[in-house]
């Protein structure tokens, strides 16, 4: 490679670096930390131990860095939920698509931390996680359980994942390259 070149690369480089951030929002249980640990690094654990609060990951896709902040699940952390959502390029919200009992609390936490103000137009990413388990809902049956078709206000994306298998993980990936900002 020649001197210009390397210059040019170099210059490129700094010009289409991009960033962004991200808010992993969901009931406990549904795969948001497993999400990060795929995206990560591929690995994958039965063993998880529940996000007590919330946890901070960098992850560069390309030359994309993408900030994570996954947030604990459980009722007592969802007051947190909005918070770490103010500042976010998008919120990628994880549900247990088998998990039939909690759809409807995670589907009326999910309209709630929407109707919040400051929350206004931040695309949102939904992911129907576990889609290796044979009780997992089709896309279709998640879109219309978690009444998808409702939310009107910003865009709205929904795909059907495992991280367990990594099924899809690569069109999350794209999705959130697509919706970075450049760095300014
Ligand atoms: N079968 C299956 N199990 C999964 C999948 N993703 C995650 N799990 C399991 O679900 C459990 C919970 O995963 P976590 O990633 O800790 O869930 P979380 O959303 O971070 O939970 P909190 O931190 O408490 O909010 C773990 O036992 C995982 O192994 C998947 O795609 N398929
Ligand atoms: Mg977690």
């Amino acid at each position: 490679m020649g001197l210009w070149e390397v210059f040019l690369n170099w210059l490129r480089s700094l010009f289409f670096k991009q960033e962004m951030e991200l808010s992993l929002i969901g009931l406990q249980n549904a795969g948001k930390t497993s999400l990060v640990n795929v995206v990560a690094t591929g690995g994958y654990s039965e063993d998880m131990i529940p996000t007590v609060g919330f946890n901070m990951r960098k992850v560069t896709k390309g030359n994309v860095t993408i900030k994570l902040w996954d947030l604990g699940g459980q009722p007592r952390f969802r007051s947190m939920w909005e918070r770490y959502c103010r500042a976010v390029s998008a919120i990628v919200y994880v549900v247990d698509a088998a998990d039939a009992d909690n759809l409807s609390i995670s589907r009326s936490e999910l309209h709630d931390l929407l109707s919040k103000p400051s929350l206004s137009g931040i695309p949102l990413l939904v992911l129907g996680n576990k889609i290796d388990k044979p009780s997992a809902l089709s896309k279709q049956a998640l879109t219309d359980q978690m009444d998808l078709k409702s939310i009107t206000d910003r865009e709205v994306c929904c795909f059907m994942i495992s991280c367990k298998n990594s099924t899809n993980i690569d069109s999350v990936i794209d999705w959130l390259v697509k919706h970075s900002k450049s760095k300014s």
